[in-house]
């Protein structure tokens, strides 16, 4: 557990100020290894886990994770993230962000608009933003009560299907704008594809397969955790 702030632990937004690489997975309903999952790839330098739990279609198809097992899902994580000093956040639903005790809301354009989700959430619970594009990105950077965004998808990736990739340039014309509040790339972002994010600009990451995926998920997050710390040791 980091100490470093005059011997207690560190704030949500403290911790977000350094968080470099975020993952976003499903409770593994099919798996049933959610804790073990998380440990792997928190070991392997995950700063950031959201549940993002929408269903899946494998071999045993899961429906959207209802309410009480997406509770069951956050206690799992909140007790490997806790172990970790790592930040814990809940996609979409302030209800569940308050009623899990998150360090994190993330809130996409359609969610609850930011005012409502912070008078659920109180003052401490870091929030973040989806945004798509420029003009969405530039709003988010300045949205009363957002702590961080999030900026994509870079790819077009099947995580997220329908949405077309919004390009590389979006993360260049994000980062030449210099936000003053920690952003994030996302969308079919892998450690192949990572030097041309960080190129474009980004020190901070969101994956998703690139670590539920992999066959190895801890050497999957140590690999990307690497390379964004590399960067962002070259750049000072
Ligand atoms: C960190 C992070 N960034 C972006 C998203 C996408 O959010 P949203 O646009 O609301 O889409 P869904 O994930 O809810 O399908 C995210 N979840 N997390
Ligand atoms: C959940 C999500 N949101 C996106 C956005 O652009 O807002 S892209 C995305 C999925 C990212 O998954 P992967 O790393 O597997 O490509
Ligand atoms: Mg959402």
């Amino acid at each position: 557990m980091p100490t470093s702030h005059a011997g207690r632990r560190p704030t949500p937004r403290e911790r977000l100020a350094t968080a470099r690489l975020y993952l976003c997975t499903d409770a593994r309903r099919e798996r049933g290894d959610l804790a073990k999952f998380a440990e792997a790839a928190l070991s392997g330098g995950v700063d950031v886990i959201q549940l993002r739990d929408k269903g899946s279609a494998g071999e045993r198809q899961f429906g959207r994770i209802e309410a009480k097992e997406e509770l069951a899902a956050l206690a799992e994580l909140a007790a490997v993230c806790r172990r970790h000093g790592a930040l814990l956040a809940v996609n979409d639903r302030a209800d569940l962000a308050l009623a899990s005790g998150a360090d994190v809301l993330h809130l996409g354009q359609g969610d609850l608009p930011v005012h409502y989700a912070r008078q659920v959430v109180g003052p401490d619970v870091v929030i973040g933003r989806s945004t798509g594009s420029r003009a969405q990105a530039q709003l988010a950077a300045i949205e009363e009560g957002v702590d961080y965004f999030a900026t994509g998808p870079v790819w077009a990736t099947p995580t997220k299907p329908g949405r077309p990739a919004a390009s590389l340039d979006l993360v260049r014309q994000v980062a030449e704008s210099q936000p003053t509040m920690p952003w994030f790339a996302i969308g079919g972002i892998d450690e192949e594809r990572l030097p041309e994010v960080l190129d474009a600009g980004a020190t901070r990451i969101v994956v998703v397969r690139a670590i539920t995926e992999a066959r190895d998920p801890q050497a999957a997050a140590r690999s990307l955790a690497d390379a964004l710390d590399r960067n962002i040791a070259a750049k000072h």
